[in-house]
C-alpha cells in the first residue's frame, strides 16, 4: 500500500493537535496510532535508552532527499543524519574502514552494513533529540534488517522521493559540489545499483504501512508542500 502525502490532510485536530474521531475517525484514529507507535524496546538496544522517532528517507541519486531534510529540520526539528555524509566523514578520518569506503562509493556500489550502522549508530547515541531523519538508507534489505537488529527499532514513517533516471541525471551533474561519485559513469552506476536493491525495502514498509511515496518533480518548495502533512499530522505528538 502506497500513503499519499496529501490525503493527511484529511486529519482534523482538537486544540491539542490530537485527530477527533469524526465521520474519518476511522483513518484520523488509525495514522495517529501509526504515528505514535511506541518503538520497539528490546534488551541493550538504543531504543530502551531513549524514545526514537525515526524516519528513513529513501529516493535515488539526485531526488532530492537532501535538500528536503534540510527543509523538513527547519520546519520540525529533526536531526538529518545522511548516510552517505557519514561515510564520506568516516573517508575524510582517513581510517582502515575509511579507505574501503572510498573505494565503494567511487564506484557506486552499497558499503558493507555494519560499517554504515556503526556510524548512524554513534551519531544516534550521542544526540539528545530523539527524531531523527535517516537520509539515504537503507538502501538494500541486508541494510534494513542490520539497522532493525543493531539499533533495535524500526522506523516510524519512510519518505520515497520517486524522481525520472533523466532528472536524477540532470540535478546530479549539476550538483557541483565536488563529490568524486557525481559524474556520468559512477551515476550510471548508482542508478544500476538502486534500481536493483531498494524495491524490496520500499516494498517492505509499504506492506507495513508506513511508506510515503513523494513526486521529486517540481520546484523545491512546491515538494515540501508534498512533505509537509507527513510531519504536519504528529506536530506535537513528541
Ligand atoms: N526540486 C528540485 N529541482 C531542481 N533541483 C533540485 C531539486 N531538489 C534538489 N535539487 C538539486 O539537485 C541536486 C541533488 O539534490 P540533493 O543533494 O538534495 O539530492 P539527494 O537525493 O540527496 O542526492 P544523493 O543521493 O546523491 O545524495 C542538488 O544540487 C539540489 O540543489
Ligand atoms: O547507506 C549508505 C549510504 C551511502 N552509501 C554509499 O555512499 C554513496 C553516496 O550516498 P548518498 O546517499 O548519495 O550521499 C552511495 O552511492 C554508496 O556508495 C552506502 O553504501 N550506504
Ligand atoms: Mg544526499
Amino acid at each position: 500500500m502506497w500513503r499519499r502525502a496529501t490525503s493527511l490532510s484529511s486529519l482534523i485536530f482538537s486544540s491539542s493537535r490530537r485527530p477527533l474521531r469524526d465521520q474519518q475517525g476511522a483513518y484520523s484514529l488509525k495514522a495517529w496510532e501509526f504515528f505514535c507507535a511506541e518503538p520497539f524496546k528490546g534488551e541493550g538496544c538504543l531504543s530502551k535508552e531513549k524514545n526514537l522517532f525515526i524516519t528513513f528517507v529513501l529516493g535515488g541519486p539526485g531526488s532530492g532527499k537532501g535538500t528536503q531534510c534540510a527543509k523538513i529540520v527547519e520546519n520540525f526539528g529533526y536531526t538529518h543524519l545522511s548516510a552517505g555524509e557519514l561515510l564520506r566523514q568516516e573517508i575524510a578520518s582517513n581510517s582502515e574502514d575509511g579507505a574501503v569506503i572510498l573505494d565503494m562509493i567511487k564506484e557506486g556500489k552499497i558499503v558493507p552494513s555494519e560499517m554504515t550502522v556503526k556510524l548512524l549508530k554513534k551519531e544516534m547515541e550521542s544526540c539528545d533529540n530523539g527524531k531523527f531523519l535517516i537520509d539515504g538508507f537503507p538502501r538494500n534489505e541486508e541494510n534494513r534488517i542490520a539497522f532493525e537488529q543493531i539499533i533495535g527499532a524500526e522506523p516510524n514513517s519512510v519518505l520515497f522521493f520517486d524522481c525520472p533516471e533523466e532528472e536524477m541525471i540532470k540535478r546530479v551533474l549539476n550538483r557541483n559540489e565536488g563529490r568524486v561519485d557525481d559524474n556520468i559513469d559512477t551515476i550510471r552506476k548508482r542508478l544500476k545499483v538502486f534500481a536493483a536493491s531498494h524495491y524490496p525495502v520500499i516494498e517492505y514498509y509499504s506492506k507495513k504501512g508506513k511508506l510515503y511515496k513523494i513526486d521529486a518533480i517540481g520546484t523545491e518548495d512546491e515538494i515540501f508542500e508534498r512533505v509537509r502533512p507527513v510531519f504536519a499530522a504528529c506536530k506535537g505528538a513528541h
